[in-house]
């Protein structure tokens, strides 16, 4: 990274803090907390197309604009582990015709901890062939990385040796949680800004107690944390593989105050008004808590009108949004009942033009 590199950085970041101080503006939010990501080596996962030319292939990108392709070595965007693993598995593939052939994308995801998946797409079906060269990569790459998982998929095939997972461990407020991140499930793309978001989240959360609700909790990254602070958490998420990693997650962190249901947040808000029961909230009786604050962090297109006024209900709410134009629509609602009371950017998506956003909105008084 040249200093011109980290100057494009700040001055894009600047534009960002500009951008959502006049989206949250009309709300009379406090100055943004800014949390900016390392320039380099800052996502989890990256996804190429492959290039075959004779016996030789290489990684390749697209240019946006022009959609010519470009030859892709290494990726300063990706982690360190992506990149060493990039060159090394290539040496591996390139003479192999088992795993070359018919190869034509490479997907990576990897943690802190130095875990990888590493997903091949194929334009074939695979056999034992595949299969037995896959095992072989796998003991080969790990003699670099501390553990390697392999993914061979094709039309309508999908072969996982040993696992579609890997196991994160991220540092939050000097102690470590162990996460497991599948493959093809949300996860937070950037990894460090990620801790820096769980932070701010119970930096927010410091001066309440009582239980916590929270809607989109994917596999407990912000429940599991939080959980050390609340007395009892409940979350509710529509993956079904992420509510099956929250309650993995649940256990290894040996944590006995979180609950995760599977629940879509429209089906939620309706078993929180009374209006429909669901089986899957069976032993769980939602009168008998103590909500006093509420996380949301939903997908781009922000909550549903009927979950907004549900929300309103609760003293606190913490709103984590990867949207800060839908997170604007929101607080139309919210602060008709809220005000904003901190405010924070956190560059989860640096050279691109996204924002994560969070507020925490108390009741007025
Ligand atoms: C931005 S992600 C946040 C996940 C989690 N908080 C995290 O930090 O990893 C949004 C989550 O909402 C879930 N989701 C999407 N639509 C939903 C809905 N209608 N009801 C409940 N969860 C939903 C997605 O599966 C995803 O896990």
């Amino acid at each position: 990274m040249t200093a011109t590199d980290q100057q494009g950085y700040q001055t894009q970041l600047d534009e960002k803090v500009e951008r959502l101080t006049a989206l949250l503006s009309p709300f009379n939010a406090p100055d943004l907390s800014v949390f900016p990501s390392q320039p380099t080596h800052y996502r989890m996962r990256a996804e190429f197309r492959v290039w075959h030319e004779g016996d030789d292939l290489f990684h390749i990108m697209f240019n946006q604009e022009t959609k010519e392709k470009y030859r892709v070595d290494s990726f300063p965007p990706a982690c360190k582990t992506i990149n060493d693993a990039m060159a090394l598995l290539l040496e591996e593939v390139r003479p192999n015709e088992a795993l070359r052939k018919k190869l034509f994308q490479i997907d990576y995801l990897s943690a802190l901890s130095g875990e990888l998946v590493i997903s091949l797409l194929y334009h074939r079906q695979l056999d034992e062939n595949w299969e037995q060269a896959a095992r072989e990569l796998k003991t080969k790459l790990e003699a670099h990385f501390p553990k390697v998982n392999i993914i061979g998929r094709a039309r309508k095939q999908k072969l996982i040796i040993n696992d579609d997972f890997v196991i994160e461990r991220l540092p939050v407020n000097g102690k470590e949680f162990i996460f497991k991140h599948i493959e093809n499930s949300f996860t937070q793309p950037n990894a460090e800004v990620n801790c820096k978001m769980i932070e701010w989240a119970l930096d927010c959360v410091k001066p309440l107690s009582g239980d916590l609700l929270e809607m989109y909790c994917g596999a407990g990254n912000f429940s599991l944390p939080l959980a050390l602070h609340f007395d009892n958490v409940v979350g509710t998420e529509i993956a079904k593989p992420s509510v099956q990693a929250a309650q993995f997650n649940i256990e290894q962190n040996q944590l006995n105050n979180v609950k995760i249901v599977r629940l879509a947040a429209e089906e939620f808000t309706q078993a929180m008004k009374g209006e429909r029961t669901f089986s899957r909230l069976e032993g769980i009786d939602l009168n008998t808590y103590n909500f006093t604050t509420v996380l949301v962090d939903p997908p781009r297109a922000g909550l549903d009108e009927d979950s907004l006024r549900m929300i309103q209900d609760y003293d606190n709410i913490v709103y984590i949004s990867c949207n800060p134009e839908t997170l604007a629509q929101n607080l139309e609602l919210l602060s008709e009942t809220h005000i904003v009371a901190q405010s924070a950017l956190f560059d989860q998506f640096p050279f691109t033009h996204h924002i994560e956003a969070g507020v925490l909105l108390t009741r007025k008084s």
